[in-house]
């Protein structure tokens, strides 16, 4: 791995009243969660790496290449970036099969031929392919949703709260998929929680937000310290990892 692999960003900006001061990196192998009290800015920094909201200042570069800097900024269609949110977005005149391959590269020959079936096969789909989406359950739509979003090819995938519009036993079944298509797929994963089990068991790497500020630990610990009373959520021990 190089020095130049993964992501360094930083923004600087406002969205209405509400300003935010952040600067992060995550490593180019391995699922980072961001965590912090909700309001706090989580998702407006995922937009800000997708390119679906603009910075006024700040710098996004990833894998060695400049997305946003002074000059610069590629807009959001030409980031290899997947996005899953928090309720899956699926075309529910769709079977599951047309959803996957929707929107993905090339056509549909050129989808079977970069791993739709190693995709189906991680994220178990093989007897799901030929149903209409409406007959899924929650979680089985949001593996359909994150299949989609591995078959466009990212280089980068940001999940906003994928599993928190599902039960305890249906976030249960899911989670292993997620561990082990980072794992095998080998691709940087930005994955916002407020569940910290959830996030013990798929990485100790956390980036924590408060009011539009990231803490990092490693930099200013009054911050962490901060961060920790008012999040109690996660102790110091595993910001300081
Ligand atoms: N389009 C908008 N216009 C004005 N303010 C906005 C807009 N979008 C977000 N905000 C404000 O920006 C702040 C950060 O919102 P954001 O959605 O990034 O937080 P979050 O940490 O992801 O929250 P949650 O955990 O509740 O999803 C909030 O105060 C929110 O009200």
């Amino acid at each position: 791995m190089t020095q130049d692999q993964g992501l360094r960003a930083a923004f600087y900006g406002r969205i209405g009243a509400f300003r935010y001061n952040v600067e992060f990196t995550l490593p180019g192998h391995g699922i980072t969660a961001l965590s912090g009290p909700s309001g706090c800015g989580k998702s407006t920094v995922l937009r800000c790496i997708a390119g679906l909201e603009r910075s006024a200042e700040g710098y996004c570069h990833f894998n060695g290449r400049i997305w946003q800097d002074g000059r610069k900024f590629i807009p959001a269609w030409k980031r290899p970036v997947g996005f899953v949110f928090q309720h899956p977005s699926l075309f529910p005149h769709m079977s599951v099969r047309q959803n996957l391959v929707f929107g993905s590269p090339g056509n549909w020959r050129a989808s079977l031929r970069s791993g739709f079936s190693e995709v189906v096969t991680i994220l178990d789909l093989e007897t799901l392919l030929d149903r209409n989406v409406t007959q899924l359950s929650g979680g089985e739509k949001q593996r359909v949703a994150i299949g989609r979003a591995l078959l466009r090819r990212p280089l980068l995938l940001l999940m906003d709260e994928p599993l928190s519009a599902l039960d305890q036993a249906r976030k249960s079944r899911i989670l292993p998929y997620l561990k082990a298509f980072s794992k095998r797929m080998n691709i940087p994963v930005l994955y916002i929680s407020h569940d910290r089990k959830e996030i013990d068991y798929l990485t100790d790497r956390i980036i924590l937000m408060d009011a539009g500020q990231t803490f990092n630990p490693s930099i200013n610990h009054d911050m962490e310290n901060t961060a920790c009373r008012k999040y109690p959520v996660f102790s110091a021990p595993l910001l300081g990892e």
